[in-house]
């Protein structure tokens, strides 16, 4: 674990859906200039925990301190207000706006003096966009979508980008490229990434350390490549996946 203040700690998380319990008892840190990765089945809370970093839902036990500022009990806009910007499950990107439009939206709350090089920037990393600024978001490929989604976070100059399942649904030369652009930010730029996936093979490749979540606890955590070489994982995560 790298030393000094983590840009993101989650301690002791417990989230609730009614009497649900999907969160319990999480425990994750986040350094500034990391990839980490949550790996975890169907249904483990990979998204829970996500949402949850985010406000909605709330905590009902336990603290999240981001860039030394407890967040917990913080509405929604306003910690993604705060350099922290995230690419929904699902690519949720706006389906009757064009490309530019979608991407004008990930900047609203921007300085407008950074728009035109942010937007080189996301042009540079997803050519296809730039092609297609014109198309209507909603007609995007799936591969498209997800650029256009990560896209749209970036312009809102993030210190953290948060992504959850960037390879969901995505053909395995499109996840490649998605990854690579990921790694290419975080070692160009020093964002800082946190990702949760099912696609746990790329996922603890890509990132510097990972934690494994069963039944919204963490079971695991170590290096990517610590993860990556452990049986259990290997048996539940690996074996039959998508590589
Ligand atoms: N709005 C909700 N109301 C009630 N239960 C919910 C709600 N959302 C999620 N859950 C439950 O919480 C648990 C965790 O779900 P979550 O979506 O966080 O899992 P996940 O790891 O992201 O799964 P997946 O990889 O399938 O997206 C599941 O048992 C799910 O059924």
């Amino acid at each position: 674990m790298p030393a000094g203040e983590p840009l993101l700690a989650v301690r002791g998380v417990e989230t609730f859906y009614g009497k649900i319990q999907a969160l319990r008892g999480v425990d994750i840190e986040v350094h500034r200039g990391e990839i980490v990765t949550l790996i975890g089945a169907n249904g483990a809370g990979k998204s829970t925990l996500m949402m949850t970093i985010c406000g909605n839902p709330q905590a009902r036990t336990g603290q999240i301190v981001y860039n030394g500022q407890d967040i917990t009990s913080l509405p929604t806009h306003d910690i993604m207000s705060m350099s922290i910007a995230q690419s929904p499950e699902g690519r949720r990107v706006f389906p009757r706006m064009t490309v530019m439009e979608n991407l004008q939206m990930g900047a609203i709350l921007e300085d407008e003096k950074f728009f035109d090089e942010d937007l080189r920037k996301v042009f540079e990393l997803f050519p296809r966009l730039k092609e297609r600024r014109a198309q209507r978001g909603g007609t995007l490929s799936g591969g498209e979508q997800q650029m256009l989604a990560i896209g749209r976070a970036l312009m809102s100059r993030p210190k953290l980008l948060l992504l959850d399942e960037p390879s969901l649904g995505l053909a395995p030369l499109v996840v490649k490229q998605i990854f690579e652009v990921i790694r290419e930010l975080n070692a160009n730029e020093g964002l800082t990434v946190f990702l949760v996936e099912q696609n746990a093979f790329h996922a603890l490749r890509l990132a510097h350390r990972g934690y494994v979540m069963v039944n919204g606890a963490i079971t695991m955590a170590g290096t990517g490549r610590e993860l990556l070489a452990r049986d259990e994982v290997r048996s539940a995560y690996l074996e039959g996946g998508v590589h």
